[in-house]
């Protein structure tokens, strides 16, 4: 049984990436909650008011699916409940929550955290993290085209987005439930470019056969066909 996570800023490339390499390795992709997201809007138009239920919507969510993926066999999830955290500690960092809501928002995570601990298998056996630079964020942000995430829907996101690549890079760093490994998200386009697209699989191939998750020997299913 092999569970990868997925990480990266907003835009990032995480879901493409899922898609990519769960249809790769044969695995079973799983999607954050996002189209599909009654809050998600609510709070981009007043982040104060819905910064405590977005996060306590998406650590539910997070966390049925990191539940659901460690029970599975095989399967890629295009973001770790281990962000969680972090963006929920980047809004209270901007005013966006009372200390109370910080105070049982960490209560509710350590709990959710230790039921984790219970399960047969706990952590992921790889993360694989896509940097990307604040124009290569943006870029895609406005490519993907959802309205509320836009700059001009509100000028201050694009401190937010500043902001939220000054913490991923210490949280990077710290993380240590699993193997990690980075993508360079700025140079290699994995969407458009074949060849790009190659090169990421390789490189996480080579990681997970070094880590002794896929034989020595593993090739690509050759009815598997790559979709971008
Ligand atoms: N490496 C890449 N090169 C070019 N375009 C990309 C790349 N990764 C993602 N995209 C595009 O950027 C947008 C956001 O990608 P997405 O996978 O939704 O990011 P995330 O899940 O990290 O928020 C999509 O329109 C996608 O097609
Ligand atoms: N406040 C939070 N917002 C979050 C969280 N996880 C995701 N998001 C937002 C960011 C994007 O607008 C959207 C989808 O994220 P992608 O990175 O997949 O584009 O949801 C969170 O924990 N808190």
């Amino acid at each position: 049984m092999t569970v990868i996570v997925l990480s990266g800023p907003i835009g990032a490339g995480k879901s493409s990436l899922t898609g990519i390499l769960a249809d790769y390795l044969g695995t079973k992709p799983f999607y954050e909650s996002v189209d599909d997201n009654p809050v998600l809007p609510l709070f981009y138009a007043d982040p104060k008011k819905y910064a405590f239920l977005l996060q306590v919507y998406f650590l539910n969510t997070r966390f049925h699916s990191i539940k659901d993926a460690l029970t599975e066999d095989n399967n890629v999830l295009d973001r770790s409940i281990y962000e969680d955290a972090l963006f929920f500690q980047m809004n209270a960092d901007i005013g966006r929550a009372t200390s109370e809501e910080v105070d049982t928002y960490y209560e509710l995570l350590h709990n959710m955290m230790r039921e984790l601990d219970n399960m047969p298998k706990k952590r992921p056996d790889l993360l694989v993290h896509i940097k990307v630079s604040y124009n290569t964020m943006i870029k895609r942000i406005q490519k993907r085209g959802r309205p509320y995430e836009q700059l001009s829907y509100d000028a201050t996101l694009e401190d937010y987005y500043k902001r939220l690549l000054r913490y991923y890079k210490p949280w990077y760093k710290k993380y240590n439930y699993s193997p990690k490994m980075v993508i360079d998200g700025d140079k290699l386009d994995f969407m458009t470019s074949e060849k790009d697209r190659q090169i990421v699989l390789d490189q996480i191939v080579a990681k997970l056969k070094e880590m002794g998750k896929l034989p020595k020997d593993w090739d690509k299913p050759t009815d598997v066909k790559i979709k971008a």
